[in-house]
């Protein structure tokens, strides 16, 4: 059965952040990820996991200047010693929340830069973040992102994403595959899955192309699902949608899968 995990940097946003959690337990959720928690104490986060019975399933790095467009760093040449800065501010809030997964952002593409020398900096730093992460048994995930929400995202393309990884070499290097980004770059969903899985550390979810819930949109999820369990998938899955509405009300799909949650 599915395991979901609440994104709560889209879902829940009726609340203030740290009530979000309260939200999605009380909805049936056990998991929770979000991109960001360094504005608040990770003691405080910590708190309202155990008050709600939460596990933290994911968050991200810090990804650079947010606010002025940047969506990471681990591609970008020179900025090697900020990427080794934000492993460890990420790995102080993981080892407080008990978070086993990063997401490790590459970043956009600057206008006329070296792909190549994009694509060492990126191993190099992934190799590092990895290092730094494997005693701790967290893993590392990056993620090929749609070229529509992100222009420029330095990676768009599973197979590309699992090339790198295998470049890398690290055990505690896995991909995020984001099932509404593969839709709207790659399509063909279950053989790409089937193809793929045993290399993917964490799902994610939404509808296409809306990025609303997942019974909206051109994707079959409910059908997908039973799928992702006989090919054995026992992660997390990612619910990083915006609800059309009020996120409670949006839960129709969720219904089957809330009682089984764990
Ligand atoms: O956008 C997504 O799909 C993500 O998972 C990110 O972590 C950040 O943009
Ligand atoms: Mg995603």
């Amino acid at each position: 059965m599915p395991r979901f995990a609440a994104n709560l940097s889209m879902m829940y946003t009726e609340h203030d952040f740290l009530d979000r959690f309260a939200a999605a337990a009380a909805d049936g959720f056990r998991a929770v990820e979000y991109l960001f928690p360094y504005e608040y104490p990770a003691e405080e986060i910590a708190r309202r996991l155990r008050e709600h019975g939460l596990t933290q399933a994911l968050f991200n790095l810090p990804p650079g200047d947010w606010a002025a467009g940047e969506r990471g760093v681990a591609a970008l040449p020179g900025r090697e010693a900020e990427f080794a800065e934000s492993v460890q501010q990420a790995l102080r809030y993981a080892l407080a929340t008990g978070c086993r997964r990063l997401h490790v952002m590459a970043g956009r593409v600057p206008e006329g830069a070296d792909r190549d020398a994009m694509r060492r900096t990126y191993v190099a730093n992934l190799r590092h973040a990895a290092q730094q992460l494997a005693p701790h048994g967290i893993t590392a995930l990056i993620e090929p992102i749609n070229t529509r929400d992100m222009p420029g995202y330095f990676l768009n393309f599973q197979q590309q994403a699992h090339e790198v990884v295998a470049e890398v070499g690290a055990t505690n290097l896995k991909v995020q595959m984001d099932l509404y980004h593969c839709q709207i770059m790659e399509g063909d969903l279950l053989m790409r899955l089937q193809r793929h899985l045993t290399g993917v550390g964490h799902l994610q979810i939404a509808g296409v192309p809306h990025r609303h819930e997942p019974d909206t949109g051109e994707v079959n999820y409910r059908w997908l699902f039973d799928e992702i369990d006989a090919l054995g998938y026992d992660g997390y899955i990612g619910c990083e949608y915006r609800p059309r509405g009020a996120t409670s009300a949006g839960l129709g799909w969720f219904a089957p899968y809330k009682d089984v949650q764990s």
